[in-house]
């Protein structure tokens, strides 16, 4: 075998090892191979394991991996064998073959009552202190293909939207069959720099239109929607609540703006600080703000609970944080949205909608449609199944 042959053969070899992948406009990191996982465990003991994991691994390492929705579950975080910030394959125009069937869970109706179910809690307890003010319902789409997905295909195809960060986290394994999870998320839940922390809570959607003129009100709509702009008020002030005791200082800019995937806008909002101690680890900070009103609710533990109650499936590891953090404590987590679970044939794509008292339970079933638009766009098919 020549050099060259070699090489292509050593390349090919590496991105089947692909263990986790974070692409964005701003950079790609990449791990491949399972060099040590760190001890699974709660949101309460993650400080603690990532001190004690760093301690031993030295601070040239990276864990990266997933955070579950609820914080008493099990994250799953490793160290790959070998990263690289070198960037990604150029996506390919390549798309899945074969046919599709798809599954809604619930059915629209279902998640209907779920969302009139959460507006009358919200009603009943109206001027009460601890009154439920904000919970995101979410639900969920199975897309069953006639051949395995092509996690790597997909992964390509959904760093095509530049306003994203891409990414493959691996999964525990579920009735002995491997898993991972992919997505293009929007949303930097954290990210740290030294003494420098960012964050950039999305709440408050609308669905990007071909039309030019209509996508321009659909954009100007949103920005003057009352009800839109308290869902975001709620998710701004958890933040800038949760960060202050961590930060010297804490600035956020006047005012919300909107922010545009392909096929979302979004109220967003750019925070900044700088940290009193910058040896806080990223994810330590991370795993104090998640899950936020953005993908739970308020008050937290109230809405996390209902959710529970109210949606069919469990959320596992959607609406959780994923990202990296190197044994100096840098490193950037993101709200695990847009995503879908990959098993097999099979994929099960989330979105969920931020309810207020005020929120019509059709429109949040259209939002949580436009939300399965990138993936299902990433995997080839529209809302039937049928190949685009
Ligand atoms: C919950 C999701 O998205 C979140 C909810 C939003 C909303 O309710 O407007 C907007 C952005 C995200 O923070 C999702 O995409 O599944």
């Amino acid at each position: 075998m020549n050099a060259l042959a070699r090489k292509v053969v050593a390349a090919s070899a590496l991105q089947e090892d692909l263990l986790f992948a974070f692409q964005s406009r701003r950079g790609t990191i990449r791990g491949f191979g399972m060099e040590a996982a760190l001890q699974r465990g709660p949101a309460a003991s993650l400080a603690e394991r990532v001190g004690s994991f760093f301690s031993k691994v030295g601070a040239d390492g990276l864990i990266a991996g997933a955070l579950p929705f609820d914080r008493d579950a099990d994250d799953y975080l490793w160290q790959a064998s070998q990263v690289t910030k070198t960037p990604a394959p150029v996506p390919s125009a390549a798309r899945h073959a074969g046919r599709w069937r798809l599954r809604p869970e619930p059915e629209p109706a279902g998640y209907v009552a779920a969302v009139q179910r959460a507006l009358a809690i919200m009603t009943a307890e109206e001027g009460q202190a601890d009154a439920l003010a904000k919970i995101v319902l979410a639900r969920s789409l199975v897309a069953v293909a006639e051949h395995p997905i092509d996690i790597g295909m997909l992964l390509a195809r959904l760093s095509i939207d530049p306003a994203i960060t891409a990414f493959m986290v691996p999964l525990p394994h579920k009735a002995g069959r491997s898993r991972a999870l992919v997505g293009a998320t929007p949303e930097l839940l954290l990210s740290k720099a030294g003494g420098r922390i960012s964050s950039h809570p999305l709440a408050g959607s609308a669905r990007r239109q071909s039309d030019i003129a209509v996508d321009a009100a659909a954009a100007a709509a949103l920005a003057r929607s009352d009800k839109d702009r308290r869902e975001h008020q709620i998710v701004v002030e958890f933040i800038l609540d949760t960060l202050a005791p961590f930060c010297r200082h804490l600035s956020r800019p006047e005012g919300m703006s909107l922010t545009s995937t392909r096929s979302m806008w979004h109220l967003g909002t750019r925070i900044e600080g700088e940290l009193r101690d910058e040896t806080v680890p990223a994810i330590v900070l991370a795993a104090a703000l998640h899950p936020t009103p953005a993908v739970c609710g308020l008050p937290r533990d109230r809405a996390a609970q209902l959710i529970g109650q109210l949606e069919p499936h469990d959320r596992d590891f959607y609406a959780g944080t994923v990202g990296w953090c190197d044994g100096r404590g840098d490193g950037a987590w993101y709200v695990t949205i847009r995503c879908a679970e990959i098993s097999g044939c099979e994929a099960r794509l989330y979105a969920g909608a931020g309810i207020v008292p005020g929120s019509d339970p059709w429109a949040e079933v259209e939002e949580t449609g436009a939300k399965f638009g990138a993936l299902l766009a990433a995997l080839g098919i529209d809302t039937q199944g049928v190949r685009i």
